[in-house]
């Protein structure tokens, strides 16, 4: 293992920062910035542009996760001693810290991920904001109860105290949001974390440990390891390590079960925020211009790459051809590009295999009867070289035998289904295994009711694309996983509860 005591900061991307020093090609362990024990590195490509290479990336393996578990796990012992309101101080400096460093952290997020500027700039807000919740909630957190006893000689207690080392595991759709959405409570609650960023994205992560380290953290509250190729035995060694009590995930929902499997031999706490299929309803009272900026905010957000993203858009029959032309409008004036560039409304997908994805989607709905009402034509003619880019699609006669009814396509994709009845609109939006998000465009308080209760996800919006905000609590049902995220709840995944009974007699 060799540590050259730098961020590793060799590449030319480096000088697009502010601070160049926040470019990181380094592993965190402790106070040390390190190469892998494999000596293996790997490739971070632009996504705008397959050739460019933005860096590379030490290639862990579990013999990195130990270590990095080690050092947690000693940071701990002291870090878990700490008061709450100390540690809500810490986390008000990394929100300060993670706020000043806006504009490195977002360039950091366009090269790693493609989204747009302004998307990446949006996400650090949005990072930023998990970090002051927690810091406000870290004190309210870690209170305990008194419990009338039934026995007049027992005190009963609780107090909440921290679970121990957390795994944070991260998607690449929104690395650095991701990250604050675990790490943030976690350090309110005393944890330590490991963190894993998707080897798509590890630089905003990387950028954030030494944020980290200049809020004035104690070295080893946040290691980082990075992989790519090696993420089944890196993976396995995170879930299989006795010493990590929680692990949480942002991923699919194949990984979320492999995860859960693997985390069973130690029995570890576990919340999983897995994929989605989230069904948009659109009324016929629907107001259409409200439910068409909803539509695209939920459709296109990070160029349809959310696990909230809306994948089965279904339209009332009295107002449907009206929505489509509308839709077809505004979805004509996304332009489509380079992140950096100003005018870019929407990026690249992560990778060919997204590209692919959607292509694969589109084709086997076209197969099975669907309309290509918007998009390129013939389908399967946009290009190859450049970046990773898929165009702006609708796609209308959307049915359930359709691969786009059953997974999530994760890209720019609109799929339209026609529907007659309140009734027949839950039956299709319920007929998943996946309940994560769900969208309803009426002005009937009734009929909105009634969805709210009836549609089987975590999270429902009435009338309004965006289901997203620290304060709300983030999280699914059926396979798209348990747990909730952010909001007063978020903390606890992270605390144990002990219940301490005295006896006060004699
Ligand atoms: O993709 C998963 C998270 C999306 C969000 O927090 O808005």
């Amino acid at each position: 293992m060799s540590s050259n005591g730098t961020n590793g900061n060799t590449s030319s991307e480096a000088s697009r920062l502010k601070d160049p020093s926040l470019f990181s090609t380094k592993i965190v362990i402790g106070s040390q910035r390190l190469d892998s024990h494999s000596g293996k590195t790997f490739d971070v490509v632009y996504p705008g542009d397959r050739k460019v290479i933005v860096a590379t990336i030490p290639e862990c393996n579990t013999q990195d996760v130990n270590d990095a578990v080690s050092s947690c796990l000693s940071t701990f012992k002291e870090f878990s001693q700490t008061t709450a309101r100390q540690r809500s101080d810490l986390l008000r400096k990394l929100n300060d810290l993670t706020l000043a460093n806006i504009d490195d952290l977002a360039t950091l997020i366009v090269r790693e991920n493609g989204k747009t500027r302004a998307e990446a700039e949006a996400e650090v807000k949005y990072a930023a904001s998990f970090l002051s919740w927690f810091a406000n909630m870290a004190e309210v957190g870690c209170q305990g109860e008194t419990i009338a006893a039934a026995n007049p000689s027992m005190r009963i207690q609780t107090i909440r105290q921290p679970i121990g080392v957390v795994a944070c595991l991260l998607p690449w759709n929104l690395p650095l949001a991701m990250a604050t959405r675990k790490i943030g409570p976690a350090l309110a609650a005393g944890c330590t974390c490991i963190v894993k960023p998707a080897g798509e994205t590890p630089l905003s992560t990387l950028a954030f440990a030494e944020l980290v380290k200049r809020a004035g953290y104690p070295d080893g509250c946040v290691n980082v390891v990075t992989t790519l190729d090696n993420v089944a035995e890196v993976g396995k060694a995170i879930c299989e390590h006795k010493h990590v009590r929680k692990v949480s995930l942002t991923g699919s929902t194949r990984v979320g079960k492999l995860i859960a499997q693997q985390s069973a031999s130690t029995l570890k706490k576990l919340s999983m925020e897995l994929g989605g299929n989230s069904p948009v309803i659109v009324m016929n009272d629907a107001t259409i211009d409200k439910a068409i900026t909803g539509v695209l905010l939920a459709k296109l957000r990070t160029s349809g790459q959310t696990c909230v993203a809306a994948n089965r858009i279904l339209v009332q029959s009295g107002i449907h051809d009206k929505f489509l032309e509308a839709l077809k409008e505004k979805i004509k004036t996304y332009k489509q590009g380079d992140g950096e560039d100003s005018s870019t409304m929407l990026g690249p997908l992560i990778t060919d295999r997204a590209v692919e994805k959607c292509r694969a989607h589109v084709a086997d709905a076209l197969e099975k009867g669907a309309e290509l009402y918007y998009g390129p034509q013939p389908p399967s003619s946009f290009p190859d070289e450049g970046g990773f880019f898929y165009p702006p699609t609708i796609l209308t006669g959307l049915s359930d035998d359709m691969q786009i009814a059953t997974e999530e396509t994760f890209g720019p994709v609109a799929a339209i289904r026609k529907f007659e009845t309140e009734e027949e609109a839950l039956e299709i939006a319920n007929n998943s295994d996946v309940g994560l998000g769900a969208y309803v465009y009426t002005n009937d308080l009734r009929v909105a009711a009634r969805m709210s209760a009836g549609i089987e996800t975590g999270m429902i919006g009435i009338n309004t694309g965006m289901l997203s905000a620290c304060e709300a609590p983030f999280g699914g049902v059926k396979e798209s996983g348990y747990g909730k995220e952010g909001s007063i709840h978020g903390m606890a995944e992270y605390q144990i509860m002990k219940s301490i009974t005295t006896d006060v007699s004699g």
